[in-house]
């Protein structure tokens, strides 16, 4: 018997954003299947940060559909949205978003404590080995002060990965590192959502961070382009 077809990671159809009178992008349509890396590039200004946004619930959009593994993010209220994010979602940002006052495991393990409420034997565990992958075993003690960009965004990947999130979106990950510390943390990025079978989704104006994907999508004003 062959089995069932897997429901694609992301499903967009047809999706269209404005901001007052000013249209972003309009008639993006793509999909990413379970475990793929797609990289999504396009001219500054295009749209991609915002289209991140929408496929996290984050923002929202003006016509088409988002659906995620049969979810349908435009049926959710913001509460279901947030259940659904802390569930299912891991999500890089290019300026890592750290939160300043906790240190790097309790940073790390916050979508778990988010998830259960605190931080048990086990998910103190999970933080440890996350921390171990992303080459930062030992300084879970540390405050993000006393951290480089390079150690900073590997927080922020154990982070996203932690609670082992189906979908993965990074935007820019690399873009405050230098091009060294670039490719130490998108060879971490890439091998960890392979490893957690995770489908990625990438923004990114870099080349090289690029060539690493299964597929890179174009966007344009008026859709979505195999470039
Ligand atoms: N809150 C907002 N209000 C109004 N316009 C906005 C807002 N956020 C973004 N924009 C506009 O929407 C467009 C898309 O911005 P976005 O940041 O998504 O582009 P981008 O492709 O990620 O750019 P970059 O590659 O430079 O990061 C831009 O023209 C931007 O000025």
């Amino acid at each position: 018997m062959t089995p069932p077809p897997r429901l694609p990671a992301i499903a967009v159809e047809g999706l269209a954003k404005h901001y007052a009178s000013a249209s972003v992008f309009q008639d993006v349509s793509f999909s990413v299947a379970p475990g793929e890396l797609v990289a999504i590039v396009g001219e500054s200004g295009v749209g991609k940060s915002t289209l991140l946004n929408c496929l996290a619930g984050l923002d929202s959009w003006d016509a088409g559909r988002i659906v995620h593994a049969g979810t349908d993010l435009g049926a959710l209220s913001d509460d279901q949205r947030a259940v659904w994010r802390r569930a299912h979602l891991g999500f890089v940002f290019q300026a890592f978003h750290v939160l300043p006052h906790l240190d790097v495991a309790q940073n790390v393990g916050l979508p778990l404590m988010l998830l259960g409420g605190r931080l048990d034997a086990a998910a103190l565990a999970r933080v440890e080995s996350m921390l171990d992958a992303v080459g930062l075993g030992g300084l879970g003690t540390r405050l993000p002060q006393q951290l480089s960009g390079g150690q900073l965004q590997r927080v922020a990947i154990a982070r996203a990965l932690v609670h082992r999130p189906r979908l993965l979106l990074a935007d820019e990950p690399t873009g405050n590192l230098d091009p060294a510390t670039a490719t130490r943390v998108m060879d971490l990025l890439t091998a960890q959502a392979r490893e957690a079978g995770a489908a990625l989704v990438l923004a990114t104006h870099s080349r090289d961070a690029a060539r690493r994907a299964d597929r890179v999508l174009q966007l344009r004003e008026d859709g979505m382009h195999t470039p």
